[in-house]
Protein backbone atom coordinates (compact mmCIF):
# COMPACT_ATOMS: atom_id res chain seq x y z
CA UNK A 1 0.00 0.00 0.00
CA UNK A 2 1.75 3.44 -0.89
CA UNK A 3 0.99 5.81 1.11
CA UNK A 4 0.97 9.70 1.46
CA UNK A 5 1.15 11.72 4.37
CA UNK A 6 -0.38 15.23 3.58
CA UNK A 7 0.12 18.87 4.92
CA UNK A 8 3.71 18.53 5.78
CA UNK A 9 4.94 22.04 7.29
CA UNK A 10 8.41 21.59 8.18
CA UNK A 11 11.42 19.80 7.34
CA UNK A 12 11.46 17.75 10.84
CA UNK A 13 7.96 16.11 9.95
CA UNK A 14 8.74 15.45 6.53
CA UNK A 15 11.79 13.66 7.46
CA UNK A 16 10.07 11.90 10.40
CA UNK A 17 7.66 10.14 7.98
CA UNK A 18 10.27 9.87 5.28
CA UNK A 19 11.79 7.09 8.05
CA UNK A 20 8.00 5.97 9.10
CA UNK A 21 7.99 4.89 4.94
CA UNK A 22 5.48 7.15 3.26
CA UNK A 23 6.06 7.16 -0.42
CA UNK A 24 5.05 11.06 -0.55
CA UNK A 25 4.58 14.01 1.19
CA UNK A 26 1.91 16.33 0.38
CA UNK A 27 2.32 20.52 0.79
CA UNK A 28 -0.69 22.45 0.72
CA UNK A 29 -0.31 25.64 -1.32
CA UNK A 30 -3.56 26.87 0.12
CA UNK A 31 -4.21 30.12 1.99
CA UNK A 32 -7.36 28.62 3.65
CA UNK A 33 -5.61 25.70 5.54
CA UNK A 34 -3.83 26.00 8.60
CA UNK A 35 -1.11 23.62 6.74
CA UNK A 36 -0.55 25.74 3.95
CA UNK A 37 3.49 26.25 3.14
CA UNK A 38 5.08 29.18 1.22
CA UNK A 39 7.21 28.69 -1.21
CA UNK A 40 10.36 29.54 0.16
CA UNK A 41 9.13 26.81 3.40
CA UNK A 42 8.30 24.30 0.88
CA UNK A 43 11.75 24.30 -1.35
CA UNK A 44 13.62 23.85 2.54
CA UNK A 45 10.88 21.21 2.94
CA UNK A 46 12.15 19.37 -0.38
CA UNK A 47 15.97 19.53 0.61
CA UNK A 48 15.07 17.37 3.41
CA UNK A 49 13.15 14.46 1.48
CA UNK A 50 15.10 12.22 -0.48
CA UNK A 51 14.83 11.97 -4.48
CA UNK A 52 12.71 8.65 -4.27
CA UNK A 53 9.87 9.67 -2.15
CA UNK A 54 7.12 11.92 -4.28
CA UNK A 55 6.79 15.80 -3.33
CA UNK A 56 3.18 16.52 -3.95
CA UNK A 57 1.85 19.99 -4.39
CA UNK A 58 -1.69 20.46 -3.58
CA UNK A 59 -3.51 23.90 -4.86
CA UNK A 60 -7.31 24.72 -4.57
CA UNK A 61 -8.48 26.84 -7.24
CA UNK A 62 -5.36 28.85 -7.77
CA UNK A 63 -4.91 31.48 -10.36
CA UNK A 64 -2.29 29.73 -12.43
CA UNK A 65 0.69 32.26 -12.53
CA UNK A 66 0.79 31.18 -8.92
CA UNK A 67 1.13 27.55 -9.73
CA UNK A 68 3.60 28.18 -12.11
CA UNK A 69 5.70 30.72 -9.88
CA UNK A 70 5.42 27.54 -6.66
CA UNK A 71 6.55 25.39 -9.91
CA UNK A 72 9.74 27.48 -10.76
CA UNK A 73 10.85 27.33 -6.61
CA UNK A 74 10.09 24.34 -5.57
CA UNK A 75 10.81 20.55 -7.20
CA UNK A 76 7.51 19.43 -6.57
CA UNK A 77 7.21 15.86 -8.65
CA UNK A 78 3.05 15.81 -8.69
CA UNK A 79 0.56 18.24 -8.40
CA UNK A 80 -2.89 17.84 -6.63
CA UNK A 81 -5.42 19.59 -7.57
CA UNK A 82 -7.85 19.43 -5.03
CA UNK A 83 -10.56 22.30 -6.23
CA UNK A 84 -13.00 22.10 -9.11
CA UNK A 85 -10.12 22.41 -11.57
CA UNK A 86 -11.38 22.00 -15.28
CA UNK A 87 -9.61 19.54 -17.47
CA UNK A 88 -8.41 21.84 -19.19
CA UNK A 89 -7.11 24.06 -16.57
CA UNK A 90 -4.79 20.80 -14.81
CA UNK A 91 -3.28 20.28 -17.89
CA UNK A 92 -1.85 23.52 -18.76
CA UNK A 93 1.46 22.69 -16.50
CA UNK A 94 2.09 19.89 -18.24
CA UNK A 95 3.08 18.00 -15.46
CA UNK A 96 1.31 15.31 -13.75
CA UNK A 97 -1.25 15.17 -11.85
CA UNK A 98 -3.92 13.02 -9.95
CA UNK A 99 -7.32 15.27 -9.15
CA UNK A 100 -8.92 15.11 -5.77
CA UNK A 101 -13.09 14.47 -6.07
CA UNK A 102 -14.93 15.23 -3.15
CA UNK A 103 -17.33 12.84 -2.76
CA UNK A 104 -20.90 14.21 -2.48
CA UNK A 105 -23.77 12.49 -2.34
CA UNK A 106 -24.79 12.54 -6.03
CA UNK A 107 -21.56 12.21 -7.37
CA UNK A 108 -21.18 10.33 -10.46
CA UNK A 109 -17.54 8.98 -9.70
CA UNK A 110 -16.63 7.39 -13.02
CA UNK A 111 -18.36 10.22 -14.95
CA UNK A 112 -16.08 12.58 -12.85
CA UNK A 113 -13.17 10.49 -13.20
CA UNK A 114 -13.78 10.59 -17.21
CA UNK A 115 -13.73 14.71 -17.31
CA UNK A 116 -9.76 14.12 -16.41
CA UNK A 117 -8.62 11.56 -18.67
CA UNK A 118 -4.99 12.87 -18.51
CA UNK A 119 -5.08 12.83 -14.79
CA UNK A 120 -2.45 9.90 -13.32
CA UNK A 121 -4.95 8.99 -10.90
CA UNK A 122 -8.07 10.52 -8.15
CA UNK A 123 -7.81 11.37 -4.62
CA UNK A 124 -10.98 10.15 -2.98
CA UNK A 125 -12.21 12.74 0.36
CA UNK A 126 -15.13 13.53 2.18
CA UNK A 127 -17.59 16.08 1.02
CA UNK A 128 -18.18 18.53 3.29
CA UNK A 129 -19.93 22.00 2.46
CA UNK A 130 -16.90 25.09 1.94
CA UNK A 131 -14.28 22.98 2.79
CA UNK A 132 -12.24 21.73 0.07
CA UNK A 133 -10.02 19.78 2.45
CA UNK A 134 -8.69 18.03 5.53
CA UNK A 135 -11.73 18.00 7.11
CA UNK A 136 -10.58 14.84 9.20
CA UNK A 137 -14.21 13.36 8.22
CA UNK A 138 -14.82 9.90 6.04
CA UNK A 139 -17.29 8.97 3.43
CA UNK A 140 -18.72 5.88 3.26
CA UNK A 141 -15.48 3.55 1.65
CA UNK A 142 -18.22 1.28 -0.36
CA UNK A 143 -18.86 3.96 -2.71
CA UNK A 144 -15.46 3.39 -3.89
CA UNK A 145 -15.44 2.67 -7.64
CA UNK A 146 -13.87 -1.37 -8.06
CA UNK A 147 -14.17 -1.37 -11.85
CA UNK A 148 -12.60 2.31 -12.31
CA UNK A 149 -8.98 1.33 -13.95
CA UNK A 150 -7.81 4.18 -12.06
CA UNK A 151 -5.13 4.91 -9.62
CA UNK A 152 -7.28 5.23 -6.70
CA UNK A 153 -5.91 7.16 -3.44
CA UNK A 154 -8.61 7.01 -0.71
CA UNK A 155 -8.54 10.08 2.09
CA UNK A 156 -10.93 11.47 4.45
CA UNK A 157 -10.63 10.92 8.14
CA UNK A 158 -8.23 8.00 8.36
CA UNK A 159 -6.83 7.46 11.01
CA UNK A 160 -4.45 4.51 12.61
CA UNK A 161 -6.66 2.82 13.77
CA UNK A 162 -9.67 2.43 10.86
CA UNK A 163 -6.70 3.17 7.59
CA UNK A 164 -6.47 -1.37 7.58
CA UNK A 165 -10.33 -1.33 7.44
CA UNK A 166 -10.43 1.32 4.93
CA UNK A 167 -7.85 -0.53 2.76
CA UNK A 168 -10.03 -3.71 3.28
CA UNK A 169 -13.46 -2.30 2.01
CA UNK A 170 -12.07 -0.01 -0.97
CA UNK A 171 -9.12 -1.46 -2.08
CA UNK A 172 -7.33 1.61 -3.35
CA UNK A 173 -4.03 1.91 -4.54
CA UNK A 174 -3.04 4.43 -1.73
CA UNK A 175 -3.69 6.31 1.34
CA UNK A 176 -3.77 9.67 2.46
CA UNK A 177 -4.04 11.02 5.47
CA UNK A 178 -3.34 14.57 7.50
CA UNK A 179 -5.34 15.61 10.52
CA UNK A 180 -5.48 11.74 11.91
CA UNK A 181 -1.50 11.61 12.66
CA UNK A 182 -1.39 15.38 13.42
CA UNK A 183 -0.17 16.38 17.04
CA UNK A 184 -2.34 20.00 16.72
CA UNK A 185 -3.39 21.35 13.00
CA UNK A 186 0.00 21.53 10.84
CA UNK A 187 2.33 19.10 13.20
CA UNK A 188 3.12 16.02 12.63
CA UNK A 189 3.15 13.41 15.25
CA UNK A 190 5.56 10.80 14.97
CA UNK A 191 4.40 8.40 16.58
CA UNK A 192 0.75 8.47 14.75
CA UNK A 193 2.73 8.59 11.46
CA UNK A 194 4.85 5.32 12.03
CA UNK A 195 1.34 4.03 13.28
CA UNK A 196 -1.03 4.64 10.20
CA UNK A 197 2.05 3.57 7.94
CA UNK A 198 1.98 0.05 9.87
CA UNK A 199 -1.97 -0.13 9.64
CA UNK A 200 -2.04 1.01 5.96
CA UNK A 201 0.22 -2.02 5.45
CA UNK A 202 -1.59 -4.66 6.94
O1 LIG B 1 -5.15 19.61 4.57
C1 LIG B 1 -5.72 20.68 4.37
O2 LIG B 1 -5.76 21.59 5.22
C2 LIG B 1 -6.40 20.92 3.06
C3 LIG B 1 -7.02 22.13 2.84
C4 LIG B 1 -7.66 22.38 1.64
C5 LIG B 1 -7.66 21.42 0.65
C6 LIG B 1 -7.04 20.20 0.87
C7 LIG B 1 -6.41 19.94 2.07
N1 LIG B 1 -5.84 18.70 2.30
C8 LIG B 1 -5.82 17.72 1.27
C9 LIG B 1 -5.44 16.36 1.58
O3 LIG B 1 -4.95 15.65 0.72
C10 LIG B 1 -5.84 15.76 2.91
O4 LIG B 1 -4.89 14.83 3.29
C11 LIG B 1 -7.19 15.13 2.75
O5 LIG B 1 -8.11 16.15 2.54
C12 LIG B 1 -7.59 14.32 4.00
O6 LIG B 1 -7.52 15.12 5.14
P1 LIG B 1 -7.87 14.46 6.55
O7 LIG B 1 -9.32 14.13 6.55
O8 LIG B 1 -7.51 15.51 7.57
O9 LIG B 1 -6.99 13.24 6.70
Amino acid sequence: MQVKICGITNSEDAGDAVAAGADALGLVFYAGSPRCVTAEQAAAIAKAVPPFVTLVGLFVNADSAGVEDTLARVPLNLLQFHGTESAEYCEQFRRPYIKALRMKDDLDVLAAMAEHPAARGFLLDAYRPGVPGGTGESFDWQRVPQDSGQQIVLAGGLTPGNVARAVDTAQPQAVDVSGGVEASPGRKDPQKVAAFIRAANG
